[in-house]
C-alpha cells in the first residue's frame, strides 16, 4: 500500500448516520467510499463495511485468489494513544496461532492512519445471531462453552520463548465471537483489549526476567477496558490483569446468549438455573457470575478441566423455543426498513444515589485507565450508581431498539406490582419470536425492581428525524421552507372516547431533561395534547445542530388540519429556542394496561437428565466448591 494511498483517510465519530449532521453524514459516506476505493486500488475486491465499534471500522474483502479478509481501521480523530492500540492489537494477535483465532496477515501504518489486515472468520457474530433467533438453545450454548473454553486454555498456557506468558483477551462478548452456522465453529476476534497477563490463574505474578521485575509493572494494572456490559468486577475495578478476566467474559457471554440478553447484569433475576441448560452448565455459570471470588475461580478451573465432560453431554433434537409475549406486540405483515432509536425518560430514579459524579463502588484512581470513549459513552453518563437489576432492565430496553420498532412503553411501579402500558409495533415479521423474548425480559426485570415511580420510553425511526443547523451557538435555528414534522394516521378514525391516552403532562417535569422550551412551543404541545393521537416528540439541541425526533399517529382524523397546523407552529417557533439539552413528550394509549405482581426471580428450569427416549444419560457431576 502506498503512502499516497492512505494519507487522506479521515474517520469521523461514530453515530447512526441518520442522527449525524448533514456535513458529518457526508464526511462519513465520503470516507467509507474512499476506503473502499483505496482497498480496491490495492487489488482487493468485493469490499464492504462489515462492522463498526467504538474505535474504528472493519471492512470485508477478498484478494485475487478469493481469500476472505478483514481490514480494520482506527478513527483518525481519536487521540494518538488510542490509535497506537491498533498496532498493539496487531502485535498481540500476531503472536497467536490457534484454529479459532483469525491470523494477522499485515499491518500498514501510513501517516496517522493504521490498517490491520487479517483472515476473515466465516459466519455471523453472536450478537447478530442472538438478535435474530432470541435465546440460543442448550446444545449450542454447551458447544460454544467448550470451544471458547479451549481458546481460554490456550491463552492461559501460552508460552513465549519457552517461558509461560499467559494472555488475556479482555473483551469477550457476543459481538466479538463469530459463529459459522454450517460447521458450528466459533472464532474469537477483536484483540484490541488483549494484554500479557500480569498474574497467572493462581494470582501469582507472571515474571520472566529481571527487567520485568524492575519495571514496577506490577504496581499498576495493564488491563484495557473491555465492554462494561460483559467484563467482571475485577477488570472494571482496575485489578491486575489475569486469565480470570476472560472467564468472566465467557460466563457473561454464555449467560447473555442463553437468556436472549445483551448484558451480564440480570443474573439474579433471570438466573442461569432458569434457562433450560443442563444442570452442570447452569451451575458453572452461576458460580462464575457469583460475587464470591473463590467460587468464581473454582468454577473457572472446573470448566477448563472438564471440557470433554461438557462435550459429551447428550442432547435431544433442538427445539425452537415458543414464546407468548407478556405485552401486546403488533407485527407488520411486511418488513419496513426503519432505523429504531429508543429515548427513555426518568432514568435517574433507577439510580441508587442521586450523585452521579462519584461512586462508592469505584476508586477513581484505579479507574483512570478507563478514561476513554467507551467509559464515557456507556458508563459514566448512563448506568453509574444503579443496581445490577436496574442496569439489566435498561440494557433490556436498549435491546428492544435493536429491532425495527416504533411506539413506546410506560412502566408504573406501585407497591402491589407493576402496571405496563405499551404500544409496540414491530416492522419485521421474521423477528417476531426473538422480539417477544426481548419484551418478556423487560417485563421480568421490571417485576423484580422495587421502587415507586414511572419509567417511559419511546421508539422512533431515526430516518424521520429532522435536522436543522446554525452557524454558531448563539444564532437562531431556522427551518428550511417546507420542512414539517411527519405523522401517520390510524387505519380508522377514533374519537377520544374510544380509547384513552396518556397526557403529555401527567407526570410533571422530567428531572432528567435540561432544555426549557419556549412558551410558543409549549403552547402548541398543550393544544396537541387535546387532539386524540399517540406518539412522541423530542427536541435535542446541540451547539450548532437541532434534532427533532418524532413518532406521531393521529387517531382522530377529523382534526387532521388542526393537528398539522400545530406541528407547523412548532417549526415556526424554532428560532425562539435557547439553551442546549433535550426535552421530550410522549403520549401512549391506555389500552390493555397489563398488571404484573412483583417477582424476585425466575423459577429454576434445567435441561432434562434424560433427553432421549432411549435412556441415554449424561453425567451430572458437580464441581466442588472451595
Ligand atoms: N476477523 C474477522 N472476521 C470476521 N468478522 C470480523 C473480523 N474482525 C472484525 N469483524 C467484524 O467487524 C466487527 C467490528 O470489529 P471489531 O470488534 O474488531 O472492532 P472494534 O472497533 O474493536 O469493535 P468494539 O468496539 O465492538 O470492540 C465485528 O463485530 C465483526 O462483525
Amino acid at each position: 500500500m502506498t503512502a499516497q494511498g492512505i494519507r487522506h483517510f479521515y474517520i469521523p465519530e461514530e453515530q447512526s448516520v441518520y442522527l449525524l449532521s448533514h456535513a458529518d453524514a457526508k464526511k462519513l459516506k465520503d470516507w467509507l467510499a474512499l476506503c473502499i476505493r483505496q482497498l480496491e486500488n490495492l487489488g482487493y475486491r468485493n469490499i464492504s463495511l462489515i462492522g463498526k465499534g467504538a474505535y474504528g471500522f472493519a471492512f470485508g474483502g477478498e484478494d485475487l485468489t478469493g481469500k476472505q479478509l478483514v481490514f480494520k481501521f482506527t478513527r483518525i480523530t481519536l487521540p494518538a494513544s488510542i490509535q497506537d492500540r491498533l498496532e498493539e492489537e496487531a502485535f498481540m494477535q500476531g503472536l497467536l496461532s490457534h484454529p479459532h483465532i483469525p491470523r494477522v496477515l499485515e499491518f500498514y501504518q501510513r501517516g496517522r492512519q493504521s490498517i490491520l489486515m487479517m483472515q476473515r472468520a466465516p459466519g455471523i457474530d453472536l450478537e447478530q445471531l442472538s438478535l435474530r433467533d432470541g435465546p440460543i438453545g442448550p446444545r449450542l450454548i454447551v458447544k460454544m462453552a467448550v470451544q471458547l473454553g479451549r481458546i481460554l486454555l490456550y491463552l492461559r498456557q501460552f508460552r513465549l520463548d519457552g517461558n509461560p506468558r499467559p494472555i488475556v483477551h479482555g473483551d469477550i462478548k457476543p459481538s466479538n465471537l463469530v459463529w459459522d452456522e454450517r460447521t458450528e465453529t466459533l472464532y474469537l476476534i477483536d484483540w484490541g483489549s488483549s494484554v500479557y497477563a500480569q498474574f497467572d490463574e493462581h494470582q501469582q505474578p507472571v515474571q520472566n526476567n529481571v527487567l520485568d521485575l524492575m519495571s514496577g509493572d506490577l504496581q499498576q494494572t495493564n488491563a484495557r477496558l473491555g465492554d462494561i456490559y460483559f467484563i467482571g468486577d475485577a477488570q472494571l475495578n482496575g485489578a491486575m490483569s489475569s486469565p480470570r478476566f476472560d472467564e468472566q467474559g465467557l460466563a457473561a457471554t454464555l449467560y447473555a446468549l442463553a437468556s436472549g440478553q445483551s448484558a451480564r447484569f440480570a443474573y439474579q433475576v433471570i438466573p442461569p438455573s432458569s434457562l433450560g441448560l443442563p444442570r452442570l452448565m447452569a451451575d458453572i455459570l452461576t458460580h462464575l457470575l457469583s460475587d464470591n471470588i473463590a467460587e468464581q475461580y473454582a468454577a473457572g478451573d472446573y470448566l477448563l478441566s472438564h471440557l470433554s465432560l461438557l462435550d459429551n453431554i447428550v442432547f435431544g433434537a433442538d427445539s425452537a423455543s415458543q414464546c407468548e409475549a407478556l405485552l401486546p406486540v403488533w407485527v407488520a405483515r411486511q418488513r419496513k426498513h426503519i432505523e429504531s432509536v429508543v429515548y427513555s425518560s426518568r432514568k435517574s430514579f433507577l439510580r441508587e444515589r442521586s450523585d452521579t459524579t462519584t461512586s462508592p463502588q469505584f476508586d477513581s484512581h484505579a479507574l483512570s485507565y478507563l478514561n476513554d470513549a467507551q467509559f464515557e459513552r456507556y458508563y459514566k453518563n448512563y448506568l453509574d450508581g444503579m443496581g445490577n437489576t436496574e442496569k439489566g432492565f435498561l440494557s433490556a430496553i436498549s435491546r428492544l431498539a435493536r429491532y425495527p420498532v416504533v411506539g413506546g412503553l410506560v412502566i408504573h411501579w406501585q407497591p402491589e406490582g407493576v402496571y405496563v402500558d405499551s404500544s409496540l409495533n414491530l416492522q419485521n415479521p421474521a423477528a417476531e419470536s426473538a422480539f417477544k423474548h426481548a419484551v418478556n425480559n423487560v417485563v421480568t426485570l421490571a417485576r423484580a425492581i422495587h421502587r415507586s415511580g414511572i419509567f417511559k420510553c419511546c421508539f422512533f425511526d431515526a430516518k424521520n428525524t429532522l435536522h436543522i443547523e446554525r452557524d454558531t451557538a448563539t444564532t437562531q435555528f431556522i427551518a428550511a421552507p417546507g420542512i414539517c414534522i411527519p405523522f401517520e394516521k390510524s387505519a380508522t378514525s377514533l374519537h377520544a372516547s374510544e380509547g384513552r391516552v396518556h397526557s403529555y403532562f401527567e407526570d410533571g417535569d422530567d428531572p432528567d431533561e435540561f432544555l426549557t422550551l419556549p412558551q410558543e412551543i409549549m403552547h402548541a404541545i398543550e393544544q396537541l395534547n387535546g387532539i386524540h393521537h399517540t406518539g412522541c416528540i423530542i427536541f435535542e439541541v446541540l451547539a450548532e445542530h437541532l434534532k427533532i425526533h418524532s413518532y406521531y399517529r393521529l387517531l382522530d382524523h377529523s382534526k387532521e388540519n388542526q393537528f398539522n397546523a400545530l406541528l407547523n407552529e412548532i417549526i415556526a417557533a424554532l428560532p425562539l429556542l435557547s439553551g442546549e439539552g433535550t426535552s421530550g413528550f410522549m403520549k401512549l394509549p391506555y389500552k390493555d394496561t397489563r398488571f404484573f405482581e412483583h417477582r424476585a426471580r425466575m423459577a429454576d428450569k434445567y435441561y432434562p437428565r434424560n433427553p432421549k427416549a432411549d435412556g441415554t444419560h449424561f453425567s451430572n457431576t458437580y464441581f466442588s466448591k472451595q
